[in-house]
């Protein structure tokens, strides 16, 4: 049996499709093998755009707070260490990194994790609150970083359903964009719903909204958001999301049989 990486470095190419850790939308059925593999680089064929809400869709499961946000000044030293330190410019075309186990977590992560915790608690409900943040944690965590220039994003997909428990929660650190969520057997002719998530916001995702529910981001350099009122466009930046699971049992050995 071989132990991972504590560190796992990729790029996930020109055309910025993750390619190693997720579940496309169209390959998914529960009994896909869930196993790791790579994307196809082709664009989303939803060229058009469909304005982004300020709230959080009704979806069960999904729980996102617009005004709670991370400090600003605690985002910009998390955003500048995880810079340097993983996407530094000798490593070029590199954007996704993944950290698996507690110990391979670096300690300002490990604060990210309480500040998280503690903006969060007064909103979630009690469950889910312990769900992400139990005060004794029984799993492993893996984190997951993604880098995306303006123009990029990542396929819809289901995070893995053999690697990865119940209780995922990301944070958007740099620019905002819109993630997009649909249902994993939608009709093709509905369009998903789209979601404005701000920079240095939260978004957590539980239940029938991890499991039954894709959710991606398409590839543009601006987004169109919409309140009750108006529409209006909106530039993305460089974007950084940190995004924190749990690795389900034997889920950080690679090359089981
Ligand atoms: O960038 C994000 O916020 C989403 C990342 C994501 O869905 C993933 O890495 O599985
Ligand atoms: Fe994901």
């Amino acid at each position: 049996m071989l132990e991972p990486a504590a560190l796992n470095l990729s790029s996930r190419g020109n055309t910025l499709n993750v390619s190693t850790d997720l579940e496309l939308a169209s390959d998914f059925s529960p009994d896909s093998p869930n196993s790791l593999f790579d994307s196809t680089d082709e664009a989303s064929p939803s060229a058009r755009m469909v304005p982004a809400m300020l709230h959080a869709p009704p979806i069960p499961g999904l729980f996102f707070f617009p005004s709670i946000l991370v400090p600003i000044e605690f985002a910009d030293q998390v955003m500048r260490f995880c810079l340097d330190t993983y996407f530094p410019p000798s490593r070029p075309g590199v954007n996704q990194i993944m950290l698996f186990g507690t110990e391979s977590i670096p300690l300002i992560l490990h604060s990210l994790l309480s500040t998280m915790s503690s903006l969060l608690k007064p909103s979630l409900p009690p469950t889910i609150h312990t769900l992400l943040f139990p005060d004794t944690p029984t799993r492993e965590r893996q984190v997951i970083l993604n880098l995306y220039h303006p123009g990029e994003g990542i396929t819809p997909h289901v995070d893995l359903l053999k690697r990865y428990d119940d209780g995922i929660v990301g944070v958007s650190f740099g620019s905002s964009c819109a993630m997009q969520f649909a249902r994993v057997e939608q009709e093709e002719s509905s369009s998903p719903m789209q979601l404005f998530l701000p920079e240095r916001s939260m978004i957590v995702l539980s239940g029938e909204a991890r499991y039954d529910w894709t959710h991606g981001i398409d590839k543009r350099a601006v987004d169109l958001v919409s309140d009750s009122e108006s529409e209006w466009i909106v530039e993305r930046g460089v974007r950084m999301s940190v995004t924190f699971r749990w690795l389900l049992p034997g889920a950080n050995i690679v090359g089981d049989p």
